[in-house]
């Protein structure tokens, strides 16, 4: 079953009256199917960012169609996309965005909250979570007081426990040390095995993207190639990086 699918997707930035406009995405095509967990991969500039703020419906595509869940997104009013984001996407930032006047534990169920989901049902919610995440131990104190890879785990948690269609993740490693990246990686494919989470995750870290199903890489803001997880995650690794190589741009720097 397919949760999203994007298709011809264009957007220009810029001035409509004659100044200078930039095209970030050209007729770009994306489709996720339920209980993948996908990685978009591009240069710098090449228009993962676009991509990522138009499926998240923040901004809005200058042509082209996007469906999440049979709902065409393009054809909502402001409010009923607020209420859609709130209800079917789940999000995980670079910087964590959890709420420091809160602890993990609020700042995981604040969402259900919100929702006045009963009591017993948050509970129970917020169990399987933190054996799946292993963040038993942090629930009640503050973000603050816990480690980088903690809160990235408990945003994890936040991101899915209103039980969304998709989560989309933004270089989700990119403020962690490499210990901390592999523990929210395996926090994602945890999520993404155990509670069939459906996860896009936007990277520009080769080592969290060997740990999708399938990348499809940005050029210029085209679609440029896909590469599909066949053998374990070392040898997919290794094609991750030979492909980034051929992409070249800030990648060409790459070991
Ligand atoms: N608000 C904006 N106004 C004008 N141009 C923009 C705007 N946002 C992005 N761009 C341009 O659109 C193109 C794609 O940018 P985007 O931020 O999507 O790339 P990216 O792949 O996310 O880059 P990075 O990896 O550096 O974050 C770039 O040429 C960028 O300069």
């Amino acid at each position: 079953m397919i949760v999203l699918k994007a298709e011809n997707i264009t957007k220009i930035y810029g001035d409509k009256r004659g100044g200078t406009s930039v095209k970030a995405l050209e007729k770009f095509d994306i489709s996720i199917a339920k209980g993948e967990f996908v990685g978009v991969m591009g240069p710098s500039g090449s228009g993962k960012t676009t991509l990522l703020n138009i499926l998240a419906t923040i901004d809005t595509p200058s042509s082209g169609e996007l469906m999440i869940n049979d709902t065409n997104l393009t054809r909502l009013s402001e409010k009923q996309m607020a209420m859609f984001r709130r209800k079917e996407l789940g999000f995980i930032f670079q910087d964590f965005n959890l709420l420091d006047s809160l602890s993990i534990k609020e700042n995981i169920i604040l969402p259900l909250v919100l929702d006045k989901v009963k009591h017993e049902e948050i509970e129970q919610k917020m169990t399987a979570m933190s054996e799946i995440l292993n963040i038993g131990e942090i629930l009640d104190k503050r973000p603050y007081q816990v480690s980088g890879g903690q809160q990235q785990r408990a945003a994890c948690a936040r991101a899915l426990i209103h039980n969304p269609s998709i989560i989309l993740a933004d270089e989700p490693t990119g403020n962690l040390d490499s210990k901390a990246s592999q523990d929210v990686m395996e926090a994602l494919r945890a999520l993404n095995e155990q509670k069939s989470a459906t996860i896009m995750m936007v990277t520009h870290d080769p080592f969290a993207a060997s740990f999708c199903q399938r990348i499809v890489m940005i050029r210029d803001g085209r679609y440029f190639q896909e590469l599909v997880r066949g053998g374990n995650r070392h040898v997919f690794l290794k094609e991750i990086l030979d492909s980034l190589s051929m992409l070249g741009g800030n990648y060409n720097d790459l070991p």
